[in-house]
């Protein structure tokens, strides 16, 4: 099925990749609106994290189209995906840990794109309340001055998704954003989350379902490669495909 709706920022179509003929990705589809939380959830091996690699020109894919904006990602590589306007976050956090919280958020800020850009950069007062204006957001403007090496694992986290958003990308990718997080962090980023769609579209990958719940406009439903469901949290939930996959198991 292929949609003609110009206003979405992303529309992912028949896209597939075979890993020596095995489909971990198959014929898949899905669109993503502006200022949309999409969730992609599914069991383990269901393709998830290989959709993201797709998407940001890490795996190569072996068919389909991803258009983001009206342009073909899949004929770009992954550093021209990311001046393009998509982020990708990944589990792990990788951060500097012997760099400051600010001097992190400085290095990602965008400098230009050729080497005068790159030469003129000076940390002007543009620079700084953009970081200061990204460490409110991420509730790190107490920690400015803090090595990221002290700050905690879900901190870690935010400081990383701060980087990304410094950035200002269009879409934003997080894979598994909440994993080894407390409770009341959990909660902070679901208001993170909350927050940056009113700029930008968020694609997440997540496991838990108490969280997806707090943050998610719709979600998608993986499995062997394929969209098993889609909808909001309710319809998915109570769509039997979905509980026989989860359940059956
Ligand atoms: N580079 C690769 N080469 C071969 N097989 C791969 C490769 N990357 C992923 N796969 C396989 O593709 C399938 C989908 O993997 P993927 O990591 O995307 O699943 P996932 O839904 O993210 O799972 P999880 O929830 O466990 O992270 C798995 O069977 C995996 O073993």
């Amino acid at each position: 099925m292929v949609q003609n709706n110009p206003n979405f920022v992303l529309m992912v179509e028949d896209l597939t990749v075979s890993f020596d003929g095995f489909k971990a990705v198959n014929d898949l589809s899905f669109y993503v609106e502006p200022n949309e939380c999409r969730v992609i959830i599914g069991p383990n091996g269901a393709g998830k994290t290989t959709v993201l690699d797709l998407i940001c020109g890490r795996t190569k894919a072996t068919g389909g189209s991803v258009n983001f904006k009206g342009q073909e990602l899949l004929n770009m590589r992954e550093d021209q995906i990311v001046h393009a306007g998509v982020g990708r976050k990944f589990q792990t956090p990788s951060v500097y840990e012997d760099l400051t919280v600010f001097e992190n958020l400085e290095l990602s800020y965008p400098k230009g794109h050729n080497v005068f850009g790159a030469l003129f950069f000076r940390r002007d007062d543009t620079v700084k309340d953009r970081i200061q204006e990204i460490a409110e957001m991420i509730f790190l403007e107490e920690l400015l001055q803090e090595k990221a090496a002290f700050l905690s694992h879900g901190q870690k986290q935010w400081l990383e998704i701060g980087m990304l958003l410094i950035q200002d990308p269009e879409l934003l990718m997080l894979d598994e954003p909440v994993a080894g997080m407390s409770v009341a962090e959990r909660k902070k980023t679901a208001e993170l989350l909350n927050r940056i769609i009113a700029d930008r579209s968020v694609i997440v990958i997540e496991h838990d379902m108490g969280f997806v719940a707090d943050i998610a406009t719709r979600v998608t439903v993986l499995h062997q490669g394929k969209v098993l469901s889609e909808g909001s949290m309710e319809r998915v939930q109570n769509d039997p495909k979905v509980i026989e996959v989860y359940l059956g198991h």
